[in-house]
């Protein structure tokens, strides 16, 4: 039998929280080290059926078989009731996609998730480590084990949809070839739009298929106005393999990493917001406060802007040569002392001053908690540490987590200082590389027959 394993990263988005729900506006997005894994295998079978195992959570199994309704379109229904709206929805869009000629080949299909332990909190778990991969086990179902926000739900869908088309494509399907990688991301985000409530920008999905990433989004009608599946009149699988297979998307997913001698360091503060609750606010506050609203987006993205460039200028000096310069060794030393004066340096942490206040801005002015009280002032004492470029609230902000740009050198993650007494830094860095197949082999003792 044939097992497959494929892997995908968390994010992080540093700059572009909100603008980038927005197709005009740039966003940089850095792929993480904790990984979220698929294992799958399939034998011949006479019902389509797919079974997704998530160990590590109380045992949490859905099982899928799927049916035809009147248009030939396939519908899964899950055999014990149980809900999983990632999986579900992954499961329908790639198997809808599959069966364009209406004969499907028939499987019986095993699918093991696995998630690194940055993903989730590490209370209360058991840890397996059979010598190539480790992982956390918890007492709970996975919708009640605390998240850290490193958008597992994306990964997830992208490992699943790599999983299944591996089944389908066989041996041509390979995660290096772009156009193999572009069909898994439309069709992740098809599949995580409809399972979200179609809130988000797809910047997550992007980062789990594409690594680390300047992006910007694709119009949202595109998925938008996908006919509904059980919708008598549309054709659903007609509409879907256009969209995800004869259509340019006209979105950025240029890769991008950070600077040599910088890393990114992740604090989990452990409390959490809901994204979706956050957009909506920040929503009514642009829409009712025209064209202030517009003016604040446009400092915003200045800033965005100012950082996205800087950061390409200091790799352009990082990397002169394929050596670190000592001029480039002197630029970083100015970070480890705590006395910046190098202009570029200047110009990235201005810019991620004036994004942050106008955050601040739109979180009084709106009523609605982006960089908070405690974050800021949690935030004001991680830039005054040596080693500490810059830092900031990713994505939504709120209550989750903070993000700071440091040297290797900086040792904020040792600090006893009781300023960060709250925060529990992850154990993590930047990645560079999105989908990854893996070594199956690396898997076993997880995987019974591996
Ligand atoms: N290991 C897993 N096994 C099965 N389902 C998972 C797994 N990880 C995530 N999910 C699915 O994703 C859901 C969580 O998605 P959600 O969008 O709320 O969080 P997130 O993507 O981690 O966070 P954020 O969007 O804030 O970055 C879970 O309820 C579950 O349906
Ligand atoms: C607010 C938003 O721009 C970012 C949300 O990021 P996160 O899920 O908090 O990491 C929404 C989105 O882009 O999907």
């Amino acid at each position: 039998m044939t097992v497959r394993a494929f892997s995908a990263p968390g994010k992080a988005l540093l700059v572009g929280g909100y603008l980038v729900l927005d197709p005009q506006y740039e966003s940089y997005v850095v792929a993480l080290s904790s990984r979220m894994h698929s294992i799958v295998e399939f034998t011949k079978s006479d019902q389509l059926k797919v079974k997704v195992i998530s160990s590590q959570f109380n045992n949490d199994t859905w099982e899928y078989t799927l049916s035809e309704n009147k248009l030939g379109n396939l519908i899964p229904s899950e055999v014990n009731g149980l809900k999983n709206p990632f999986v579900e929805k992954t499961i329908l869009n790639v198997l809808n996609f599959f069966n364009k000629e209406k004969n499907i080949a028939k499987y019986d299909i095993t699918i093991r998730i696995f998630s690194d332990p940055g993903f989730h909190s590490e209370e209360e778990t058991t840890t397996i480590d059979n010598g190539s991969k480790k992982f956390n086990f918890h007492k709970k179902s996975i919708t009640k084990v605390p998240k850290t926000g490193l958008g597992s739900s994306a990964c997830l869908v992208t490992v699943l949809t790599s999983a299944l088309v591996s089944v389908f494509l066989k041996d041509s399907f390979n995660v290096k070839d772009e156009k193999n990688l572009l069909l898994i991301h439309n069709l992740a985000q098809v599949a995580h739009c409809q399972a979200q409530g179609k809130v988000g920008s797809g910047f997550d999905v992007g980062a789990a298929t594409f690594g680390s990433i300047l992006y910007q989004r694709f119009s949202a009608e595109l998925i938008n106005s996908l006919p509904s599946n059980d919708d008598e009149k549309g054709n659903y699988i007609e509409a879907l393999v256009k969209l995800v297979q004869n259509t340019d998307w006209k979105f950025t997913h240029d890769r991008i990493h950070l600077p040599k001698g910088l890393r990114l360091i992740m604090g989990d503060v452990n409390t959490g917001s809901e994204t979706t609750k956050l957009v909506a606010k920040v929503k009514s506050w642009y829409n009712e406060n025209m064209p202030e609203s517009l003016k604040t987006y446009q400092e915003i993205n200045q800033g965005n802007c100012d950082f996205i460039t800087s950061l390409s200028e200091l790799n352009k000096i990082s990397e002169k040569d394929g050596i670190i310069s000592e001029g480039y060794k002197s630029i970083l030393k100015e970070i480890d002392n705590g006395e910046i004066k190098n202009e570029i340096l200047v110009k990235i942490i201005k810019a991620v001053l004036q994004i942050r206040s106008n955050f601040r801005r739109i979180s009084k002015k709106g009523s609605v908690d982006i960089e908070p009280a405690v974050q800021t002032e949690l935030l004001d004492n991680v830039i005054k540490q040596k080693g500490v470029l810059t830092a900031m609230i990713p994505g939504a902000g709120g209550y989750d987590a903070i993000s700071i740009i440091a040297t290797e050198d900086c040792k904020i993650k040792e600090s006893n200082d009781p300023v960060f007494k709250d925060v529990t830094f992850l154990d993590l860095k930047q990645e560079d590389f999105g989908l990854l197949e893996e070594n199956a082999s690396d898997y076993k003792n997880l995987v019974s027959n591996i």
